[in-house]
C-alpha cells in the first residue's frame, strides 16, 4: 500500500481574532472601515506591547490555525460580502503564510493594508494595497535590522510603504529622526505611545488618556521646534474612542 500523504498545514494561517468592521485607528488610512485579521504569535516582545493576546505564546491556546477560505469566509460574514479594506496584524503577520487569503481576497475585490514591525520580509508584500513598518524604538526594549528593513520596502516595489514609530521619550523621538533620514522617500508617522496597554488576560476599557494627551502635545512641540514638517503626528483614535477594549 502506498503511503498516505500527511495533511498539509502549509497554507494554514495562526488566527488570533478577526473583529470589525471598524476604522483604522492609526496611521496613514487613520478613519478608514477595515475589517481586521490579527495573526497569533511575534518575533518581538515589545515591553509595552498592547497586544500581547497575540503574542505570548502562554495564549496560544486561543489562536486558531485557519486556511485561507475560512479567514475570507468570516470577513464576509463581518462584512455582508461588500468588500472592504483588510488589515492583516498580529503578533507579526509577516510570519503568517498570507499570499493565498490575499490573492483570494483580491479576486472577491477586497484589498490588504498589513502591520508589521519590518524584521521578516516576505514576497508578497509587493501585493498589499500598503505597507506600514513600524520598526521598534528603544523604549520597547528591541532592536531594528535596519538592512532587513531595507529589503521589506525593496520587496514591496510599487505598494505603498509607510513609517509609523511609537514614540514615547527623547530617545524615541531620535530613532524616529533616524528612520527618516533612512527612507527620505516614505511619509512617517508619529504616534504617542500608550503606556497602560491592557494586561492580554483583560478587556478593559481603562487607559490613561491624558497622558497620552500629554505626550501627544510634547511630540507636536517637538516637530515644530525642529521644522520637521514632513511628519505626521497622530493619536491612536480607536484609543481614545474605546480605551483599550479589544475587538475595535
Ligand atoms: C500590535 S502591533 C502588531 C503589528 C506588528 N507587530 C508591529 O508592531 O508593527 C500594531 C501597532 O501597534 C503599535 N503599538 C503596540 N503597542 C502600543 C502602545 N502601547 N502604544 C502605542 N502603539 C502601540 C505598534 O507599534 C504597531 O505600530
Ligand atoms: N481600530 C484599530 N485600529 C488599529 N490600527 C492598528 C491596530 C493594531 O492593533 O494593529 C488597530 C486596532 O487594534 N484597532
Ligand atoms: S512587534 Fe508588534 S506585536 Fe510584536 S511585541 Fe512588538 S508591538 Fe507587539
Ligand atoms: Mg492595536
Amino acid at each position: 500500500m502506498g503511503r498516505v500523504p500527511p495533511m498539509t498545514t502549509r497554507d494554514t494561517i495562526r488566527v488570533s481574532e478577526i473583529f470589525g468592521p471598524t476604522i483604522q485607528g492609526e496611521g496613514a488610512l487613520i478613519g478608514q472601515p477595515t475589517v481586521f485579521v490579527r495573526t497569533g504569535g511575534c518575533d518581538y516582545r515589545c515591553s509595552w506591547c498592547d497586544s500581547l493576546h497575540a503574542v505570548d505564546s502562554e495564549y496560544r491556546d486561543t489562536w486558531k490555525a485557519m486556511p485561507p477560505e475560512d479567514i475570507l469566509a468570516e470577513i464576509e460574514k463581518l462584512t455582508g460580502g461588500k468588500p472592504i479594506m483588510v488589515t492583516l496584524s498580529g503578533g507579526n503577520p509577516a510570519t503568517q503564510p498570507l499570499d493565498r487569503l490575499i490573492e483570494q481576497g483580491k479576486a472577491k475585490g477586497y484589498s490588504f493594508a498589513m502591520e508589521t514591525q519590518g524584521s521578516v520580509v516576505k514576497p508578497w508584500f509587493a501585493d498589499l494595497q500598503m505597507l506600514v513598518l513600524s520598526p521598534k524604538p528603544p523604549s520597547s526594549g528591541m532592536g531594528t535590522d535596519w538592512r532587513v528593513v531595507a529589503n521589506c520596502v525593496r520587496t514591496a516595489k510599487a505598494a505603498p510603504t509607510v513609517l509609523k514609530i511609537v514614540v514615547f521619550d527623547e530617545a524615541d523621538y531620535a530613532f524616529a529622526r533616524e528612520a527618516s533620514e533612512r527612507f527620505r522617500e516614505l511619509p512617517i508617522y508619529l504616534q504617542p505611545g500608550n503606556h497602560t496597554p491592557p494586561p492580554p488576560e483583560d478587556d478593559s476599557a481603562t487607559v490613561d488618556q491624558e497622558g497620552i494627551d500629554e505626550r501627544m502635545r510634547w511630540l507636536v512641540d517637538k516637530v515644530v521646534e525642529d521644522k520637521w514638517y514632513g511628519a505626521r503626528v497622530l493619536p491612536q483614535l480607536h484609543v481614545m474612542l474605546w480605551g483599550n477594549k479589544r475587538g475595535v
